[in-house]
């Protein structure tokens, strides 16, 4: 479902515990965030868990960055479209065939089918790392070049860092969707992330959605940092 006031923060629920989880978001509402399942809490209680989020009313962003033959993705995201999640990914390493392929099966759901979004350059990474890879690009170019290929496979958006999104917004225009994790409020612990920003420069920068994980779930008091973070947005 589509909300009126269409939040910014996609908050990346990653707990070990289901009931620990179920009860931080019995205490947030729908309106103020959307929620992200990805591949640990997936791993560990399955689609069940995604329906009990739905049945709350929370838009759904399925995180679970498929990366395989185009047939497989393409079958994977119509059991994500069935679930009835309001986002899937895949990396955009998977290539033009694979996201083509993808977005053809969504074809069937319509209006219901979830946004697909393709994971460009990890925010974990940085230019050291993807050389490590054998990519001698830089990670701003490597994203733009990923994100065009996303963009001409007919994807809805990309993953990104918010040190891309102004160039994307600009190239792509306003209706193609930026994700961007690696965010970090003033203070927060950057832990593994390289590529991050502050939750209002990255709005400002031209991301759609911020996704946070840590600096509101590890927060003392989780419901606090969020409203926090959104009356600062
Ligand atoms: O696709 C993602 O959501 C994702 C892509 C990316 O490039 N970087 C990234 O951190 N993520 C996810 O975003 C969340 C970030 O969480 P925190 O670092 O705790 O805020 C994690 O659940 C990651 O799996």
């Amino acid at each position: 479902m589509s909300h009126l006031n269409d939040p910014k923060v996609l908050i990346a629920l990653d707990f070990d515990d289901e009931e620990a989880a179920l009860n931080f978001v019995n205490q947030l509402s729908p309106q103020d965030c959307r929620l992200k399942v990805g591949k640990e809490m997936f791993t560990y209680f399955g689609p069940e868990f995604v329906k009990k989020l739905i049945a709350k009313d929370f838009d759904v962003f399925l995180d679970l960055k498929f990366h395989d033959i185009p047939n497989t993705v393409a079958k994977a995201v119509v059991a994500a479209a069935k679930m009835g999640v309001w986002m899937v990914n895949v990396h955009a390493s998977g290539g033009p065939e694979m996201m083509i392929k993808a977005k053809e099966a969504l074809l069937p759901f319509g209006e219901k089918a979830p946004l697909l979004i393709a994971v460009t350059v990890l925010t974990s990474m940085d230019a050291d790392e993807l050389s490590r890879l054998g990519v001698t690009k830089s990670p701003q170019e490597q994203v733009l070049y990923l994100a065009t290929l996303a963009k001409q496979s007919g994807l809805d958006g990309v993953v990104c860092s918010a040190q891309e999104a102004s160039s994307l917004k600009d190239k792509f225009g306003k209706n193609f969707k930026l994700i961007t994790p690696g965010i970090r409020p003033q203070g927060s612990e950057i832990g593994d992330q390289k590529r991050i920003m502050t939750p209002k420069l990255a709005l400002e920068n031209g991301s759609d959605y911020l996704v946070i994980g840590r600096p509101i779930t590890q927060a003392e008091d989780p419901v606090a940092a969020l409203a926090a973070i959104n009356l600062s947005l």
